[in-house]
């Protein structure tokens, strides 16, 4: 179970800039949740990504993990239980390495590198079947450098990247918004499969709002750093797209967008 707790988070504190994002901001995300974040522009969803992640700081209150808290734990800490993709696919990916010595990283998160080869012969074989559950026909590419795949591969990539080591958490900010429409519903599906396969605990920031309530078994949508709609199980089903486009257009409305 991840929670946040009290969550106050200033930018630019001490500053003209000051601005108040999170006020007593409390989430808890219970395990096996694939809980889906919409919302306005600037409401704070990548926000709190970063503060589960730990890629930035808190102002006050604590992020816990099965109760145990971990709001001073390091990013690099985190990493160890928590997977990430970004909205750009060249993010979770090196364009100068080919897909086995990608894979190969991805394999050896968290572990000590030294200087010899990045590839391990055993683990050739695991790459490629992981790969084959793409459809994408990348196992037959293993010695091609990723840069030259295109975003929706390289995304998909770096989908199985993320979930390669026995992760936890999986942590998705707008992972399908720089693909076009065919190439971001197969993304969507492999990320339903793997969440699935892999019992993860998911959290997608999604513009999406489709998908928001297409996948995911929890609907949360913010605004100016608070939550106005958060629907889970029965009641998320239940939902339909028009009542959360009235309450987006409102959230809108008041942000002059
Ligand atoms: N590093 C930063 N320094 C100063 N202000 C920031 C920083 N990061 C975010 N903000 C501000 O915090 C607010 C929330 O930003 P955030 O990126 O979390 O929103 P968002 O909901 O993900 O927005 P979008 O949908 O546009 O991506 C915005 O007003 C943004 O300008």
């Amino acid at each position: 179970m991840l929670e946040l707790q009290h969550i106050h988070k200033y930018y630019n504190p001490g500053t003209i800039n000051e601005m108040c994002l999170f006020e007593d901001f409390n989430i808890t995300v219970e395990d096996g949740q694939f809980v889906s974040v919409v919302g306005s522009n600037g409401s704070g969803k990548t926000s709190l990504l970063n503060l589960i992640c730990g890629s930035i700081g808190l102002d006050s209150g604590r992020v816990l993990i099965d109760g145990k808290n971990i709001t001073n734990d390091k990013e690099y800490k985190r990493n160890q239980y928590i997977g990430r993709v970004f909205q750009n696919p060249a993010m979770g990916t090196c364009p100068n390495m080919t897909i086995a010595e990608n894979m190969s990283l991805a394999d050896n998160k968290g572990k000590f590198y030294g200087l010899r080869a990045g590839k391990k012969k055993d683990r050739m074989d695991y790459y490629r079947d992981s790969l084959k559950k793409l459809s994408l026909g990348l196992e037959d590419k293993m010695d091609v450098k990723v840069g030259v795949l295109s975003g929706g591969q390289r995304q998909a990539m770096a989908l199985l990247m993320s979930t390669l080591t026995p992760i936890r958490f999986l942590i998705l900010d707008e992972h399908t918004a720089a693909l076009d429409p065919k190439t971001a519903e197969l993304i969507m599906q492999l990320t339903d499969k793997i969440v699935k396969e892999k019992k993860l605990t998911t959290i997608m920031v999604t513009h999406n709002l489709r998908y928001a309530v297409d996948y995911g078994n929890r609907l949360v949508m913010m605004h100016q750093g608070r939550a106005v709609m958060d629907y889970a199980g029965d009641e998320k089903d239940k939902i339909e797209i028009d009542r959360i486009l009235d309450k987006f257009n409102e959230i809108s409305i008041e942000c002059g967008n």
